[in-house]
């Protein structure tokens, strides 16, 4: 119910007053539908297919005059008032149904774009906990679900108050008989919790399987290369098979508790109707105009109970993607980044201005706060301005780690990150990322041409600009001899380049951004000797412009740099020039350098 309220809220929040009026639209055309039903009695009386007059029926004298018209007129006048209300019943159940529609589509869209702008705000450490997949089955199927769910809930509403009146209605024409079918219905309603309570439980199933699904299939794709190679093709067509069992067997499921529930309403409503007209005529001795009324109106009661019913059940099997969904955006809200952004992610911004030093203080580190090891352990470290600074050590050593930190991804749990020697402000951080670009060994690109990859960061760019950061990066030669330059499609994640060009592309997509530091973590690193001194060779045309922080494991990407930090089991062992270090006959980066060797550390 909380969730249900939760995402109601939303709904009540994004519509405004027009829900509202949509909802007393739909009770008007349930009462006009009411009314029509009712005009019905006296055409019956008039006619005389049963012996009942108008006056017979509470409430319905004003109607006593057609009886004293001529047959023919008073037949015209209430069928043209019947055609009236039916039209009138139409043109607004056409207009409020365009007006839902609007409604019902704007409101997936609020809801995907909060759940977005919500997960785009949270922090590193929320996605590293996460499985992706998840986060995508949460803005595909979950969404659908969750939004189709809130509108249930709202027209279950307005069913129930449609419900309410009518049973208003059949109390005004006779309590005893009203209150007697309520007690069956409400008995009957007890008896079918257990449908509600089954749909709930397979809902939930159903959200472990379209998870399973989405995950597992991702995984597949991404590793089509590792299956095809390996011959995996059998293990994962079983897997696939397997999973289509379980929701075979889950919609069958489904299916079954609300065709059993609607079974049991049936055989329990044929009951009650045999039931109510004994009771009606041998204890209430009930009119017969009166009787013929109360039988039309629940003949309309009763769908709604069994629709009410339904909708329970359909409502109940949503509740675990509601759940899921609400329970997403309140974990993305609590993992927001601690400065916060401002409109428009703050695009626009201006960088953070730096002059001397990016450095760590004293920086204690874990990911888990419950293990007594630290991954980074008392680090204190400089970064100066425009020199070229490598961070090497073995697998493990925490370089990755002292990265996040620099870009705010992760923050310490002692010690700070300091700007120019001043400790960096948490609503700083979002600036000092605009002043950096990093670049991954696997960076993401487009399935797009290259002028749109490189666009992608910087919308403003100029086809010089793009030139000039691709004469940078070493990438000119190989997309100039591209039959279609820039606006060549480089297919999903740049799989028609080979590894090297990739790089290039990225690292010009990274400079394009103009940062005023450029870290490459083990950007380098898959490269052949040839691409790799091809980076090199940009690298140095960069050296002096910018900051740049290279983690490397290859003797080759340092050489050239100007000040060396060397990690061991996430503390600074070494620090200090790339020749110094290499001469200490004890130290670690020459253990590291294995002698004199440019071999991979
Ligand atoms: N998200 C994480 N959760 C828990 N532990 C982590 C996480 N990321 C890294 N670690 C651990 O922290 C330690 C340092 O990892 P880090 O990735 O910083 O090392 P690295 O020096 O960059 O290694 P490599 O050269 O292999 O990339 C390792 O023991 C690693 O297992």
């Amino acid at each position: 119910m909380k969730q249900l309220l939760y995402f109601a809220g939303q709904l009540h929040r994004y519509s405004g007053k027009i829900l509202y009026i949509n909802l007393i639209g739909m009770l008007f055309i349930g009462l006009l539908d009411g009314a029509a039903v009712l005009l019905l009695l006296p055409l019956i009386g008039i006619i005389g297919i049963v012996p009942s007059s108008a006056a017979s029926i509470p409430g319905m004298h004003f109607l006593a005059f057609l009886q004293e018209m001529p047959l023919a007129s008073a037949l015209a006048v209430i069928l043209c008032f019947y055609i009236a209300l039916v039209a009138a019943q139409s043109l607004l159940q056409r207009n409020l149904s365009l007006r839902e529609v609007r409604i019902h589509t704007g409101f997936i869209n609020h809801v995907r774009l909060e759940t977005y702008r919500l997960l785009l705000e949270a922090n590193w450490s929320f996605f590293v906990r996460k499985r992706k997949s998840d986060l995508i089955n949460a803005l595909t199927g979950e969404l659908g679900r969750v939004t189709n769910g809130a509108f249930l809930f709202l027209q279950l509403i307005a069913s129930a108050a449609f419900t309410l009146i009518q049973i208003g209605l059949a109390l005004w024409l006779s309590w005893p008989l009203t209150l007697f079918i309520l007690g069956c219905g409400l008995l009957i309603g007890w008896l079918s919790r257990r449908y509600i309570r089954k749909s709930r439980q397979l809902g939930a199933v159903t959200v472990d399987l379209a998870q399973s699904y989405l995950a597992a299939i991702s995984d597949h794709f991404n590793g089509m290369k590792e299956i095809k190679s390996n011959s995996l093709e059998q293990s994962r067509y079983r897997w696939l098979q397997d999973w289509s069992v379980k929701i075979e067997r889950e919609r069958y499921e489904f299916t079954k508790v609300r065709s059993n529930s609607q079974l049991f309403y049936k055989w329990a409503s044929a009951v009650l109707i045999a039931v109510f007209i004994f009771a009606a005529v041998t204890l209430f001795d009930t009119q017969g105009g009166q009787m013929l009324l109360i039988t039309l109106l629940f003949a309309r009661l009763w769908p709604r109970f069994t629709g009410i019913q339904s909708n329970l059940e359909q409502l109940a099997s949503s509740i675990p993607s509601f759940k899921a969904l609400m329970e997403l955006q309140l974990e993305s809200k609590a993992a927001k980044e601690r400065g916060g952004y401002k409109e428009g992610f703050g695009e626009g911004a201006l960088p953070l201005p730096m002059q001397d030093a990016l450095e760590l203080k004293e920086v204690f580190f874990r990911y888990d706060r419950s293990n007594p090891e630290y991954t980074l352990h008392d680090v204190s470290l400089r970064i100066p301005m425009n020199g070229m600074t490598a961070i090497v050590g073995k697998s493990g050593a925490g370089k990755s780690t002292i990265v996040d930190m620099l870009l705010g991804l992760i923050e310490p749990e002692r010690g700070c990150v300091a700007v120019d020697g001043k400790p960096l402000q948490p609503e700083e951080v979002l600036t000092l990322r605009r002043s950096i670009s990093y670049v991954p060994q696997d960076s993401f690109l487009y399935h797009a041409s290259i002028r749109d990859n490189l666009l992608s960061i910087d919308p403003g760019a100029t086809e010089a600009d793009m030139w000039e950061a691709m004469e940078f990066s070493s990438a000119i030669e190989f997309v100039r001899g591209l039959p279609q330059g820039l606006d060549t499609i480089i297919g999903d994640r740049g799989v028609l380049l080979s590894g090297g060009e990739r790089q290039r592309l990225v690292l010009a997509r990274a400079i394009l951004r103009k940062p005023s530091i450029l870290i490459l973590d083990e950007a380098t690193s898959a490269l052949d000797s040839l691409n790799e001194s091809k980076i090199q060779q940009a690298l140095e045309r960069l050296r002096g412009r910018l900051t740049i922080i290279v983690i490397a494991h290859r003797y080759t990407t340092i050489q050239n740099a100007d000040h060396v930090i060397v990690i061991d089991g996430g503390r600074v062992v070494q620090a200090g020039d790339f020749r110094k270090l290499a001469e200490e006959q004890d130290g670690m980066f020459r253990s590291l350098l294995g002698g004199k060797q440019p071999v991979a550390m």
